[in-house]
């Protein structure tokens, strides 16, 4: 069972929920009328994106990039590989990003300075995970669901080698499963 591979739960699915909740309402005020564009970064945004979006009573328009540096472990390659561009012009357009985690802040700085390169009117972030601790780099999410310390998470789209996107919470491993690859 996956639940048995866990150490502990650092955030709950109820805590998730009224979190998105939350931030759902507060993009809808601040976009009201603005038609954003919400980009969803793939792949372990998609479980946020989805409850998120669900939240916002505003027009928004949905698109998606693909872009990977961690390639299964739990280290920063360093290199962030674009490997699927969006479908969208973003000129003029007021992006939101939405991210499943800040932790180096390499992904979201390359992302970032694409879009305003693209001319993109107005580039925000809207991240479910912060790890401060982990930055090398400078650059900050605009709405943060839940800043947590700097360990390996787990769930809620955060995986390790691809495994664990799909627990309804977040948390972190027990120290076998790095040692077995579970
Ligand atoms: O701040 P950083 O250190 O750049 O880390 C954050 C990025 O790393 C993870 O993606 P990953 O490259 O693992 O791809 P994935 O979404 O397919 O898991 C995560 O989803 C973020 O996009
Ligand atoms: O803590 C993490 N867990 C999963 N993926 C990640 N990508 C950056 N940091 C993490
Ligand atoms: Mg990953």
């Amino acid at each position: 069972m996956l639940e048995t591979t866990i150490k502990k739960v650092l955030v709950t699915e109820e805590e998730i929920c009224v979190k998105s909740q939350e931030l759902g309402q507060l993009l809808t005020m601040e976009y009201a009328d603005k038609n954003p564009l919400m980009v969803a970064i793939l792949k372990g945004s998609i479980p946020f994106f989805a409850e998120l979006t669900k939240r916002m009573g505003t027009h928004i328009e949905m698109d998606f990039m693909v872009v990977s540096s961690y390639h299964g472990g739990t280290q920063s390659s360093g290199e962030v590989k674009m490997i699927k561009d969006l479908d969208t012009a973003v000129e003029g357009r007021n992006v939101i990003i939405v991210e499943d985690i800040i932790d180096t802040g390499r992904t979201l700085l390359y992302l970032k300075e694409l879009l305003l390169h693209r001319k993109a009117k107005s580039v925000k972030i809207v991240t479910l995970v912060d790890k401060p601790e982990g930055r090398v780099v400078e650059i900050d999410a605009d709405y943060v669901g839940f800043t947590l310390p700097n360990e390996f998470l787990v769930g809620f789209g955060l995986d390790y080698d691809e495994h664990y996107r799909n627990l309804p919470y977040i948390g972190v491993l027990k120290e076998e499963v790095y040692q077995t690859n579970v």
